[in-house]
């Protein structure tokens, strides 16, 4: 659907260049969800300004279903924007212009008779839950509402694909909330591929079939957003993956728990399947060991369930390595150091 291919933007300053994005190369599937979190400065918003010619490729290409962005004539990308629907970060709204008028706006551009625009304004408003705000101006509604006239306005051309440039990073936690389920519902209802750029792992997690990490101008990592999520390659993904779910406790409480001459240490993760089956007690009980949960917690990612488990055993010294030896064959599990 969005195929990047060693593309690559390189600005050209006075006195030096900056390479925003380096030789990236991804695909973004028809009807996902396509996740790309980095941090400031990662090149993002470049990357993402390839895919609607916002920014011309340095080298390599982008293509949107099949067709290299950069090949097409003035007229033809205007046709290519049609189909690609944008919402920003700051919304980006007319001021001057009420609700309705702002959804209007792409259709009057589009040359679309007054009493067709009239009832998809209508329609698409519904669809957002806005209905009622039609005659507000931008300054009269909340940062959420603000964000949901966004969206109405990318969906008015019936595009394709949504790309979503850190959509909710101006708003509180629950309005964020809401805004990913309306995506989602743009994308189930609607059947439109969405691409988005967030620095929230949050986003990634919430709605995203697979995600892509950037670096200084790379993609460092990529994958479906479960196994990105258990199975992280690099440092950077860890560090995005421990903002949104912490996984061992406080220095503290684990100095204390050594203090008080505490058990070592032992992590058990299980993935998918796995979660729903009692494999610890059968283990433990099996050998006749004790097993004390110390810390975890056991979440849904993507319909799927993961545990996250820091345990400790008692018993026989010898019993306990063959609960481990046995548990590895069926779950992942290593020592914890406590410093
Ligand atoms: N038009 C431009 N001219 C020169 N340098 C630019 C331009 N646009 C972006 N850059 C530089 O390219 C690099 C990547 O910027 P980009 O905005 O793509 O990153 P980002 O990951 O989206 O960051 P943020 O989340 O802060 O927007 C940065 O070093 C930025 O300063």
């Amino acid at each position: 659907m969005i195929e990047f291919k060693q593309a690559a933007k390189t600005f050209r300053l006075a006195n030096r260049e900056v390479h925003a994005v380096k030789e990236v190369s991804l695909s973004v599937e028809q009807g996902e969800i396509f996740g790309i979190i980095g941090f400031s400065g990662a090149g993002k918003s470049t990357l993402l300004r390839l895919v609607n010619m916002l920014e011309r490729p340095t080298s390599g290409t982008v293509s949107v279903q099949g067709v290299d962005v950069a090949s097409l004539s003035q007229k033809e990308l205007r046709k290519l924007r049609r189909r690609i629907g944008m919402i920003f970060q700051n919304f980006n709204l007319f001021n001057s212009r009420t609700v309705a008028g702002n959804v209007a706006y792409p259709l009057k551009l589009a040359g679309v008779p007054k009493k067709e625009i009239n009832e998809r304004v209508a329609e698409l408003l519904r669809f957002v839950g806005l209905s009622d705000k039609a005659n507000d101006y931008p300054e009269q509604l909340s940062g959420g509402q603000k964000q949901r006239v966004g969206i109405a306005r990318a969906l008015a051309t019936s595009p394709d694909i949504l790309i979503c440039d850190e959509a909710t990073s101006a708003l509180d936690p629950d309005t964020t909330a809401e805004i990913l389920k309306l995506l989602k519902k743009v994308n189930k209802d609607l059947g439109l591929t969405i691409l988005l750029i967030t620095h929230e792992m949050n986003v990634i997690q919430t709605i995203c079939d697979r995600v892509a990490v950037m670096e200084n101008g790379e993609v460092i990592e990529q994958g479906s957003v479960f196994d990105t999520f258990t199975d992280p390659q690099h440092s950077t993904t860890q560090r995005f993956i421990e903002s949104v779910q912490k996984d061992r406790p406080s220095d503290h409480l684990l100095n204390e728990w050594r203090e008080r001459g505490g058990k070592r240490l032992y992590r058990v993760i299980f993935k998918g399947e796995v979660a729903g089956d009692p494999v610890l007690s059968r283990v433990t009980r099996k050998y006749g060991v004790d097993v004390n949960i110390v810390y975890g917690s056991v979440r849904e990612l993507q319909q799927k369930l993961i545990g996250n488990l820091l345990v400790s055993f008692e018993g026989d010294e010898t019993l306990i390595q063959q609960v481990i030896s046995d548990l590895n064959n069926m779950v992942e599990i290593e020592e914890v150091s406590v410093e």
